[in-house]
């Protein structure tokens, strides 16, 4: 998960590849809360591993539920059986609407039933979203609910006991969520020993397809309830929660949209395939697929899998109600920008109270590309930019905390003008969806020469590594230890007998042998690590023998020439900072930033020494001071790749800078760079 400030996205090409699903967020925390109320052991398989699940699980746990890890995405929840074990808890539950509306519901009821006192409270967003129609429900039900902050908004108390009021049919509003609905469905089944209870929808139902999950999922618990068209519920006598022992949850339809659009914006040959939702999904967000056929996209698939592949191109334009895809109608709003005419999205006024106003934000954020977006209470229109390329703008784009504006942004990165998209606060994903931009990377190609490079090269110990960890840190970037490759083909040339002092590297054999070892190098990176083959390096390779013997391979043409390629192949998505010598020089030319660090040769012999007492080893700084010397003459003095800074390198000499300010240097250098206003406010407009 990317916990940077901001992640750039160069401009995308091509989409193919099969992209594995997270589990859906709707169904992942109705199925905790289920099996939390049912009596026994539920296994919940592919569940969803993000903030709203686990604030779900803390509650759970919470009211003494036992929660028992048994992977990444599996867990086994020992149910309640319609109990409390707990009478009193504070429950935060972050931003999470699928956590707040339905525990408030059931521990209403439960509170009534058994005693108890309960306070659900959120993020300040959370705060804002409205609950009065769900509270108003429940008090005409007879449970005690209490504002805590401002009336018809949690955080609120609900306590007990109290008297409930069964058999007048509980009227609810569901013109706002359906939300309140699915809670009241999820509540009542533990009231309803002895009578059935009936619930009737106030206005046109909105989101029927997620109560419809609601529907599918009480019925694999045990609870079948009557449903006369979607005004009326029927829960029966005598209902009573069975947990079903094992339960899938099935990949996330609205996160599917992603790459259905993908898919259909990316110029491939080959499809993208989906895996985890498909033809035989019960979301209702599935229908996403028929929206984006109707745009053009060519989807066909299975039960658990999704095939697409861009059809028509410009996208067709489309007029849609969206009222059964209010989250993934989100995505259609950006492929609207790829359309034939404008795209219009209508009956979308719940989006006014989802994790930001919707239809605000996403009317905001889509005209920094340059598109003219008219908005109303409950529509949008999107008027598209050119497909030639004409009229889009390199924006920065502002995520409210709303993971599905972050993720729908990254669309924009598809588009024919090759702009980058800047996201800011890309954590939000962490919601749904915490690998989603790494999820991406799998599956979506750019020209290698859009994908940004920082080089930093310089001498010895002038502090290079520790730059670019740093600088690739926070913006999220990969990072080339190039020197590393060098030191590995010495420990490699060692392991195999090749000698490597200066009278053997004369001879023609030997080189030709070292450059033979170079190109089948078994180097990997993992988790800070470096590995030699099965071996793990990773001290022995920082050794001061490992960098004298890295200096004097690293003369050689024939070894240069064998790493090459396996050093531009750290290109990768969404931008690389690489360190050495020859980066900007050599290995990535075209490199947009590159940067010739030094620092006086006393200062980095002292480094050298500090960095090696810290690691207990001990050296002079005489010895190293003559060492660094040895070392920079002959990188300076080579026939190929020589040590010096290329023409258009910015020079900067640490001697006096802390890490820090050093840090702050060269991202200042890249903002400098970047085609995206330094504002990063919300509301902020980018520049062409
Ligand atoms: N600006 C700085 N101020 C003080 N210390 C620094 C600074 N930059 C780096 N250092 C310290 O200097 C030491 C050497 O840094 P680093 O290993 O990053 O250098 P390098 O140039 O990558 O070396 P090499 O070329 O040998 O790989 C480290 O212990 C690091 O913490
Ligand atoms: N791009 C590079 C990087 C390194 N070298 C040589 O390897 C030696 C060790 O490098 P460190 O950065 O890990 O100290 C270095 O002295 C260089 O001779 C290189 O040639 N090109």
């Amino acid at each position: 998960m990317y916990t940077t400030a901001f992640l750039d996205i160069p401009p995308l090409r091509r989409a193919a590849g099969t992209v594995r699903l997270p589990g859906s967020k709707s169904i992942s925390n109705r199925v905790l809360l289920l099996a939390a109320l049912s009596a026994g052991r539920t296994e919940v398989h592919d569940l969803l591993d993000s903030d709203d699940t686990r604030v779900m699980l803390q509650a759970l746990q919470q009211l003494g539920c036992t929660v028992q890890r048994l992977g990444p995405t599996t867990v086994a929840v020992q149910g309640l059986g319609g109990q409390l074990a707990q009478r009193q808890a504070q429950l935060f539950l972050g931003n999470a609407g699928t956590a707040m509306r339905p525990l408030t519901a059931a521990l209403a009821v439960l509170a009534a039933q058994h005693g108890g006192v309960f306070e659900l409270s959120g993020v300040p967003r959370m705060h804002e979203r409205p609950i009065g129609d769900l509270v108003d429900a429940l008090r005409l039900l007879g449970a005690d609910v209490t504002y805590l902050g401002q009336d018809g908004y949690p955080p609120l108390r609900v306590q007990g006991p109290a008297a409930l009021r069964l058999q007048a049919p509980i009227r609810v509003r569901g013109d706002v969520s359906s939300q309140f609905l699915t809670a009241l469905l999820l509540a009542l089944p533990l009231a309803a020993q002895h009578h059935p209870i009936t619930v009737e929808v106030d206005g046109e139902l909105i989101s029927k397809p997620y109560v419809d999950i609601t529907l599918k999922l009480l019925q694999r618990f045990g609870v079948a309830v009557q449903r006369d068209g979607w005004q009326r519920f029927t829960i029966p006598a005598g209902a009573r929660y069975r947990t079903p022992g094992t339960v899938h949850v099935e990949g996330d339809a609205s996160a599917a949209s992603y790459f259905i659009a993908a898919g259909a914006l990316a110029a491939s040959d080959a499809a993208l395939t989906i895996e985890g939702v498909g033809l035989a999904s019960i979301q209702g967000d599935i229908a996403f697929a028929d929206a984006a056929r109707a745009m053009g996209a060519h989807i066909d698939g299975e039960a658990n899998r999704l095939h697409v592949r861009r059809g028509a191109w410009p996208l067709r334009a489309l007029d849609l109600d969206c009222n059964a895809i209010p989250d993934a109608a989100m995505t259609l709003a950006v492929m609207a920008l790829y359309a034939d005419g404008p795209c219009t999205l209508r009956n979308i006024g719940s989006w006014r109270v989802k994790e930001t106003d919707r239809i605000a934000a996403m009317a905001t954020e889509l005209r920094k590309f340059g598109a003219v977006v008219e908005e109303g209470p409950d529509w949008l229109r999107v008027h598209p930019l050119g497909a030639d390329g004409t009229g889009w703008r390199a924006a920065s784009v502002y995520t409210y905390d709303d993971h599905r504006m972050a993720m729908c942004a990254s669309l924009a990165a598809f588009n024919p003008a090759r702009r980058p998209v800047r996201i800011q606060d890309p954590r939000c994903v962490a919601k749904t969806f915490p690998d989603y931009f790494e999820t991406l990377w799998q599956v979506v190609q750019a020209d290698p020469a859009d994908i940004p490079v920082i080089c930093i090269d310089g001498p010895s110990a002038c502090g290079k590594g520790t730059l670019a960890a740093a600088v690739a840190q926070r913006l999220g970037y990969h990072v080339l230890d190039s020197g590393a490759l060098y030191r590995l083909l010495g420990l490699a040339a060692q392991r195999a007998g090749v000698p490597t002092d200066d009278a053997a590297l004369a001879d023609a054999a030997v080189a030709e042998r070292l450059a033979a070892l170079a190109a089948q190098l078994p180097a990997r990176f993992a988790d800070g690590r470096i590995w030699l083959g099965d071996d793990d390096v990773t001290d022995e390779v920082r050794s001061q023998a490992a960098g004298a013997a890295a200096s004097r391979v690293s003369a050689l043409p024939a070894v240069r020439a064998a790493l090459l390629q396996a050093q531009r192949a750290w290109r990768r998505l969404p931008g690389l900072v690489a360190d050495g010598r020859d980066m900007g020089t050599v290995v990535f030319p075209d490199a947009p930033l590159k940067v010739y660090l030094t620092a006086g040769v006393a200062e980095r012999a002292r480094r050298r020494y500090e960095q090696l007492r810290a690691r207990g080893e001990h050296a002079s700084i005489d010895d190293l001071l003559a060492e660094l010397q040895t070392r920079d003459a002959r990188d300076r003095a080579r026939s190929v790749a020589a040590l010096k800074p290329a023409e258009d390198a910015l020079l900067l000499d640490n001697t006096h800078q802390s890490i820090e300010q050093s840090v702050q240097t060269v991202l200042q250098w890249w903002q400098q760079r970047r085609p995206f206003a330094p504002d990063h406010g919300a509301g902020d407009a980018g520049s062409s």
